[in-house]
């Protein structure tokens, strides 16, 4: 443990590397996509840029102060400026994850998709765990204006589509936020394979009824 080290950011340390090989050894990113955090009374913990979520290393993993400055690890992910529009915004945020999963970034790229209910709910689980998903326009990844789109939807929306690059979500601990994307990436997932058929969704009394009965915040 180094000087600045605490037991809070040791253990956002270690569920950061769980989590991460679970999400990579599953195929739910590739190469060095992807980034995670976690905001700990101490600071937050995320990714180092260009690392492999599968292989990451608890000495190199960045630790970043409540004033933004690194206090140690490695050079933080060009994205921490999208997890931190979370943590601004949405109070209860204490875990973001950022993937390039195949199927809700090939909804990314879909033409013509409201941009404020991005993704179909053909069945509850994403309603439950995430409501609607809204659709960012395209900017350059670790771009400031992403952030600012991000910062502007992010208290409506715990899940968001950045158009052409994949999805960010936002939750109250890292196994949630987890399970949330893991969520979205099934619903898109569905998306694309009922493309071509006649399909019913959820009503809007159903997804009301899933809300009330689940009472998550978005
Ligand atoms: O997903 C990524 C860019 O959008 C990966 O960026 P980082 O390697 O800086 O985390
Ligand atoms: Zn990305």
């Amino acid at each position: 443990m180094s000087n600045s080290s605490t037991p809070a950011i040791e253990q956002a340390k270690q569920d950061i590397i769980n989590v991460g090989k679970s999400i990579f050894d599953r195929g739910l990113t590739c190469g060095s996509s992807a980034n995670i955090s976690v905001k700990t009374d101490d600071g937050c913990v995320v990714t180092p840029t260009n690392s492999c979520i599968g292989f990451l290393n608890p000495d190199t993993l960045s630790v970043i102060d409540q004033h933004g400055k690194l206090i140690s690890g490695d050079k933080p992910s060009k994205e921490f400026i999208l997890h931190d529009a979370f943590y601004q915004q949405r109070p209860d945020t204490n875990a973001v994850i950022h993937l390039h999963s195949s199927y809700a970034t090939a909804v990314s790229c879909f033409d013509g998709i409201d941009a404020h209910d991005a993704v179909t709910p053909y069945t509850p689980y994403l309603i439950m765990r995430l409501g609607e998903i809204c659709l960012i326009p395209y900017f350059p990844p670790g771009d400031t204006k992403l952030a600012d789109a991000i910062a502007e939807k992010a208290s409506n929306y715990a899940g968001i589509l950045m158009a052409n690059h994949g999805p960010i979500v936002a939750g109250e601990n890292l196994w949630s936020t987890m399970y949330a994307i893991e969520e979205l990436e099934e619903s898109c997932k569905m998306m694309v394979l009922l493309k071509q058929h006649e399909t019913r969704t959820l009503s809007e009394e159903q997804r009301q009824t899933l809300k009330d009965r689940f009472k998550k915040k978005r």
